[in-house]
């Protein structure tokens, strides 16, 4: 019976295996096919993103060049930048330290001036002292003579000096012989043999050399002269005469005698009396030669920049002038040393008219021009549109162009370069121009021909200046 079982049963589960082994190897190769399906599809898209990319790559590669090579240019005119400002820096601090140096060195200089004058004044002081014992002696000499008594009896005599001619003062107080010349040459000297005066006594005698005293007293004995003889022609009744002329030598007298504070007038006056002589004489005897001309031009110094102007007024009536420059008057010429530049500026506008040539020789230099917002720049009628520290104008709010002047180029200004853009000379020794940097060499020499309105110029004809 079991065998029977078995046998029908048999079959079925073969089956059944056969089934399921089917439906297994099914299920395998689905699966292995799906999975190699989406290896292919993932390889191929791989394959395709990466061609992509390449491609990309390759594409941009010129771009990406050019953009590198730029920025390396602009990397390098940073770095040339950097270069200048650090030059610059090191030549202000160089500068710096030179100005230091002389200032350093004045103040010594001016130490031992200040300890010069002190020991003079300490001499001064000394010498006074001196002298005021020496003049005490002298009144005690002179009442002793006054008394009977004569001068070679006591301590201190004069000599003369064979050699100078002039008196010396041997002080035996002191152990030595002092000389003052300058103080008994006016003085009536008693001990002096040769004197006209010899037993006569010293009146007054005056201090230090007094050549205005001696002025003062020609012009007193000239004034009371003069007065005789004006008198003396003036009177009929001779007789009379004799009165007025005795009058007019009291009055002489008087004028001596009281001339004490001559001496101190005269020293007041006598130097601005010598000026005004000196200039008199300037003006009559050299007047013709020395006028100022184009021979004489001025020179004016801002800052270590060296302006030369010429006397706008002859420049202005001569014709030769006329035909050598085409503004009718010489150019101001600047001498810039290496390193000094010009501050921002708009030459006047109320005193010259549109055109300014600028005319640059021996150096090269960078001019830059400045143009600030609406509202900022100055007014046509002001004198003078230099920018100073405190100034708006010194804020960064403005637009900046630069204009690379070589030796022997004319630069002109006109129209909004000329009313309104300030133009400037950096201070500072290597300009940049591109990626080159250019060295100033040791001085630039500019001549500047603006033309000046006519109404300065019938101002200028009307007034002795011709300097603007
Ligand atoms: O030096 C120069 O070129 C310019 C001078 C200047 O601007 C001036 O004299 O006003
Ligand atoms: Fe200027």
């Amino acid at each position: 019976m079991t065998n029977m079982v078995y046998l029908i049963v048999k079959p079925f589960s073969l089956v059944q295996i056969f089934f399921l082994l089917g439906v297994r190897s099914v299920a395998l190769a689905t699966l292995v096919f799906w999975q190699l399906l989406k290896l292919i599809i993932n390889f191929h898209v791989d394959l395709c993103w990466h061609f992509l990319i390449l491609g990309i790559t390759f594409m941009t590669l010129p771009i990406r060049m050019l953009t590198a090579l730029k920025n390396e240019v602009k990397l390098e005119r940073l770095l040339n930048e950097m270069q200048i400002q650090l030059e610059n820096l090191v030549w202000e601090n160089k500068e710096l330290e030179e100005r230091l140096q002389i200032a350093m060195e004045d103040r010594k200089v001016i130490e031992m001036i200040l300890k010069e004058i002190e020991e003079e004044h300490e001499k001064a002081v000394t010498r006074i002292d001196l002298l005021e014992n020496e003049e005490l002696k002298e009144e005690n000499m002179r009442s002793n003579e006054v008394q009977g008594k004569t001068l070679w009896g006591s301590k201190s005599h004069y000599e003369k000096d064979v050699r100078s001619g002039e008196s010396i003062l041997i002080d035996t107080d002191y152990g030595s012989t002092s000389m003052h010349p300058s103080y008994n040459r006016r003085g009536l000297s008693l001990s002096d043999p040769e004197e006209p005066h010899e037993k006569g006594m010293i009146i007054w005698e005056a201090e230090d050399p007094c050549v205005p005293l001696v002025a003062a007293l020609f012009t007193v004995v000239g004034i009371s002269l003069g007065s005789v003889l004006e008198f003396f022609s003036a009177i009929r009744n001779r007789p009379a005469s004799d009165a007025v002329a005795l009058l007019s030598i009291n009055w002489f007298i008087l004028g001596t005698l009281s001339s004490r504070t001559l001496p101190v007038i005269a020293h007041m006056l006598a130097p601005s009396a010598i000026r005004i002589a000196v200039q008199l004489v300037g003006w009559l005897v050299v007047g013709s030669v020395a006028t100022p001309n184009s021979q004489h031009p001025t020179v004016v110094r801002v800052g270590r920049r060296a302006i030369k102007f010429h006397d706008h007024k002859n420049d202005i009536t001569t014709s030769s002038d006329r035909r050598h420059h085409p503004t009718g008057r010489r150019p101001p010429v600047n001498e810039y040393p290496c390193g000094v530049g010009l501050s921002p500026h708009i030459d006047t506008h109320s005193a010259f008219d549109e055109f300014i040539f600028s005319l640059s020789t021996a150096g090269p230099c960078i001019m830059e021009f400045r143009r600030y917002p609406e509202g900022t720049w100055c007014h046509p009628t002001a004198s003078v549109n230099e920018i100073h520290e405190d100034s708006p104008l010194l804020s960064s709010n403005f637009t900046r162009k630069a204009i690379f002047l070589p030796p022997r180029s004319m630069l002109l200004m006109s129209g909004e370069g000329r009313y309104a853009w300030h133009h400037y000379i950096r201070h500072r020794k290597v300009d940049p121009v591109g990626e080159k940097a250019i060295r100033r060499s040791s001085r630039r020499v500019s001549f500047t021909f603006r033309k000046l309105l006519l109404c300065i110029q019938e101002k200028l004809l009307q007034t002795d200046f011709g300097t603007i």
